[in-house]
């Protein structure tokens, strides 16, 4: 899937955003499917060697053809680059607590979200009761025009004075008219 010049360049500035000002970064992204997005991501982790990328996805097929690109294209990247498999039946909560366990992760800076549309909300709420993103944090959701209504919930969520987040939604071309939202957490609101 190539996912266009602009949802690739909201992509980078939105990791670039929720960088911390030094040191490592680690951004999660949920739905890498051949990992186009995930490229993006690692250009926008150039400068900080020792960053995470953790990159899931439920389809095995789609998770192998990315491990494919991503071995090619992050060849002597100081990213370290980390793919799961997230089956779709799993419990988000309990695979989130083991991946912080396994990679020794406090939050993530940036997240990355193009799964599937009605989990974006369950999900963010998740990571939040798990104080998994960080304040100053990042998160990028695509197909917000394409699939307005099944995100009206979650777009209502990341309003500006609703739940510590501050959002703008810009307008994409291609491949299709569309639109992602790129919403930074301020700070930490009672769910
Ligand atoms: C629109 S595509 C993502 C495109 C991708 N971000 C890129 O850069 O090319 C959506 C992907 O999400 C995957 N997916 C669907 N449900 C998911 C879930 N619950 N968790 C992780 N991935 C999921 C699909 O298999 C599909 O590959």
């Amino acid at each position: 899937m190539h996912l266009g010049v602009q949802k690739g360049q909201t992509i980078l500035d939105s990791v670039v955003k929720g960088k911390p000002d030094i040191g490592p970064v680690v951004v999660l992204e949920l739905g890498c499917h051949a990992g186009d997005g995930t490229l993006s991501i690692f250009k926008a982790l150039k400068d900080r060697p020792g960053s995470k990328i953790i990159s899931t996805e439920t389809n095995k097929e789609w998770l192998k053809a990315a491990k494919r690109i991503i071995a090619h294209a992050g060849h002597g990247s100081h990213v370290q680059w980390i793919p799961l498999l997230l089956p779709e039946k799993i419990d988000f909560s309990d695979f989130l607590k083991k991946v912080k366990d396994d990679y020794q992760l406090k939050s993530f800076d940036s997240m990355v979200f193009d799964h599937e549309e009605k989990l974006f909300l369950p999900y963010l709420k998740t990571i939040l009761e798990q104080k998994m993103l960080r304040v100053g944090g990042t998160v990028q959701i695509d197909n917000v025009k394409r699939k307005a209504s099944a995100l009206a919930k979650y777009l209502d969520f990341v309003k500006p004075g609703r739940n510590g987040f501050s959002t703008r939604v810009i307008q994409v071309d291609e491949p299709y008219p569309d639109a992602v939202a790129i919403s930074q957490f301020l700070e930490i609101a009672e769910l």
